[in-house]
């Protein structure tokens, strides 16, 4: 009985903000994004938070895979920006969607939390006490984005995808190897709405900013390091060679990353899907999203091995080894 990977799905809100868009309201231009990151334009939530971009991911799956919210044995959200320190935003979804049955909870992996989270889901499967589980990655960087800071206001992007895991009759599994990391020496190189505590017996401290804060560069040289490293050991530790990899989905942060990446792990960059240019950095949700658009425009078939690699704040970094 094996668990596969049966059904993908992704949705990104209405609204599209172009480079030349963001001109209006800083100091930049869509030359300088362009060269410097690889976007063009970015989906930015105007009205819908991120268990509202979840459940729209979670629905469009559902709708295709032919089962029902009520059948699910559990949900999980990976994000960096849940809706509320509680409840979580997977309690949301189910309520949003009617999975009545499933038991939810959120994981906390920033950019690498659609792999922790799909790594967890498939342990959860092997237990053999459920049969269907939803795997979703959602933000709404928006929010936590200083709209004044240039420096990071023009990377990010809102948006949600996921996956749907089914125990089938087939021996056939989807999950061929894990490889999952985290360096909490460096959790200060990307911090978002950090709060102290405040309580009539602390002395009063100066106001946090609520702001996302990063260390760009040092996130940078950290990926480059360490996401070559991910990706040889993964395909060591596995019954694979390389060549056996169809495609390898990155987290989208940085085009010129993913082409350093390329030349380091010796993988050709055609094999590197890419879609940062309309989406920007969506963080957990920029491997599923991915992932469903290179399903249904066919570039992904079904029986590929496919790699999939996250990095991020943390730091965190992993990669599965997962095949369709
Ligand atoms: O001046 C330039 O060229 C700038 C230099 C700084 N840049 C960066 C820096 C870091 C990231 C990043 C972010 C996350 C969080 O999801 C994870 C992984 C990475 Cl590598 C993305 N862009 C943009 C171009």
């Amino acid at each position: 009985m094996g668990i596969k990977i049966t059904t993908t799905g992704h949705y990104l809100p209405a609204l599209k903000v172009s480079n030349d868009d963001l001109t209006q309201y800083m100091d930049t231009s869509h030359e300088w994004i362009n060269k410097r990151t690889g976007i063009s334009s970015r989906h930015i939530a105007t009205n819908e938070n991120t268990s509202d971009l979840a459940s729209e991911a979670a629905k469009r799956i559902l709708a295709k895979s032919g089962i029902s919210a009520e059948e699910l044995d559990f949900i999980i959200v990976a994000t960096m920006t849940p809706d509320a320190l509680s409840p979580s935003t997977a309690c949301i979804v189910q309520e949003k969607i009617g999975a009545s049955k499933a038991f939810c909870f959120d994981i906390s992996a920033a950019c690498s939390g659609f792999v922790y989270a799909l790594s967890n889901a498939s342990h959860l499967m092997k237990s053999g006490n459920y049969d269907k589980g939803l795997v979703i990655g959602a933000e709404t960087m928006s929010k936590v984005i200083n709209w004044q800071d240039r420096s990071t206001a023009v990377l990010f992007g809102d948006g949600a995808g996921g996956v749907l895991l089914e125990r089938t009759d087939s021996p056939e599994d989807s999950f061929l190897a894990e490889d999952l990391h985290a360096d909490g020496s460096r959790h200060l190189a990307l911090v978002a709405d950090h709060k102290n505590v405040q309580n009539p017996f602390t002395e009063v401290k100066e106001t946090q900013s609520y702001y996302l804060e990063m260390d760009g560069r040092g996130i940078f040289d950290f990926a480059i390091r360490n996401v070559p490293e991910t990706i040889n050991r993964i395909i060591a530790n596995s019954t694979l060679s390389k060549d056996d990899v169809a495609w390898v989905v990155a987290h989208q942060a940085n085009k010129r990353l993913l082409e350093a990446i390329s030349k380091k792990s010796n993988i050709p960059f055609e094999k590197f899907g890419l879609n940062i240019a309309d989406t920007g950095n969506t963080s957990a949700a920029s491997i599923p999203i991915l992932l469903d658009q290179m399903i249904e425009s066919n570039q992904i078939q079904a029986g590929e091995n496919i790699l999939l690699t996250g990095f991020g704040g943390g730091l965190t970094w992993g990669s599965l080894l997962i095949k369709l």
